[in-house]
């Protein structure tokens, strides 16, 4: 019998991510070759025709997986019977904005998005947000959906954990299919941790084969973590294509697995694993074992490690409370 389609939902399907993430989609990147797909875009109702026309551009490109495209200015619709939802449309920050303001915005956006995931998505849901600050903004669609298990809404540092995979395969002249068990902790922000020390590359650990602490400290890190804010700089826009790049690797690892003897980074409910408090999103090594993320265990964290971990959680604590405060969450 032919595999019935996935439904899968996209918010903010005409902004430049969508553009970037759409195709792959459609194209069998996402869920693989054998997964017929139903897209249903979600859009602000400006930006409709946009969608609209992206559309027109899916059709014609006649991909064999995909089996239709319902286009929505209503987030009830278009998370009903969804299987999949990336939740990229955001509010992104304007110019004096605080960070509790663009929270509060973001507020108005994943709220009634979480609800209505709450209201109609299937059973087997699973959401990845990318809209900044998706951590944040996945913690407040995760509470307005309780009905639905909360280790389903994840937020996105698969970009980060490519990002840290480059930029050590580069300094090292190796490939980056050389390096395993990168892990990126923490924010999907200027605090993030990209951790090195339990990486593995030909033998030896990421940080000895690099045996270079300054190199490290003040190279590395700072590269990875503010690589969003270099790629606006250059390109007068935040990363797209990338993004969505790594939009498709975290839902294709959830969903297939992620490759034996390696793992991967994704934001995810804590469990209270390596100190990271209840509840939190907040990125660890992970690994997805029958459809769903597992947090690597028995990692041993030294001072180092241990005092960026600690910083960028407390930025996801400040913002909770901050959501908290506004009656987000
Ligand atoms: N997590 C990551 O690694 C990562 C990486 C890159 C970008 N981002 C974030 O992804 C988001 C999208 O980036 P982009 O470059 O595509 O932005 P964009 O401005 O090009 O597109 C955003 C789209 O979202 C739509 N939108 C706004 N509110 C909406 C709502 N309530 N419902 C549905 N759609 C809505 C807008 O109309 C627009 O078309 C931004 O917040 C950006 O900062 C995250
Ligand atoms: O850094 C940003 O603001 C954009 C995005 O989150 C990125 O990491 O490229």
């Amino acid at each position: 019998m032919a595999q019935a389609p996935v439904n899968v939902t996209v918010t903010g399907a005409a902004g430049q991510i969508g553009y970037a993430l759409l195709f792959r989609i459609a194209s069998g990147q996402l869920l693989g070759a054998d997964t017929p797909v139903k897209l249903r875009l979600l859009e602000i109702p400006q930006a409709v025709k946009a969608a609209e026309g992206t559309a027109m551009e899916l059709d014609d490109c006649a991909f064999p997986l995909l089996q239709g495209i319902d286009i929505f200015d209503d987030a009830r619709q278009a998370f009903d019977g969804s299987n999949v939802a990336l939740l990229v449309g955001a509010r992104p920050r304007a110019k004096g904005m605080e960070r509790g303001d663009l929270l509060e915005a973001n507020g108005g956006i994943f709220k009634p998005q979480g609800e209505a995931i709450n209201a109609g998505a299937a059973d087997d849901i699973r959401v990845l947000v990318v809209g900044n600050p998706a951590n944040t903004n996945a913690l407040i669609a995760q509470a307005h959906a309780p009905d639905v298990p909360a280790e389903r809404f994840t937020a996105m540092t698969r970009l980060d954990h490519n990002r840290a995979l480059t930029q050590l395969a580069q300094k090292l002249g190796v490939s980056v299919t050389d390096i395993k068990k990168l892990t990126i902790w923490g924010n999907h922000s200027a605090t993030q941790y990209p951790d090195i020390f339990h990486a593995e590359v030909n033998g030896t650990t990421g940080a000895q084969a690099v045996n270079d602490d300054a190199w490290l400290r003040d190279d590395f890190i700072p590269t990875v973590a503010k690589r969003g804010a270099a790629i606006i700089e250059a390109r007068g826009a935040s990363s797209a294509a990338s993004a969505a790049n790594a939009a498709i690797d975290h839902v294709h690892d959830w969903v297939n697995g992620t490759p034996e003897g390696d793992w991967t980074s994704a934001a995810i409910p804590s469990d209270g694993s390596y100190g990271v408090p209840e509840g939190l999103i907040s990125s660890f090594p992970v690994v997805s074992r029958n459809g769903a993320w597992e947090i690597v265990q028995g990692l041993d964290i030294d001072a180092f490690s241990r005092e960026r971990i600690d910083a960028s959680v407390q930025e996801l604590a400040d913002e909770r409370d901050t959501v908290r405060k506004l009656g987000l969450i």
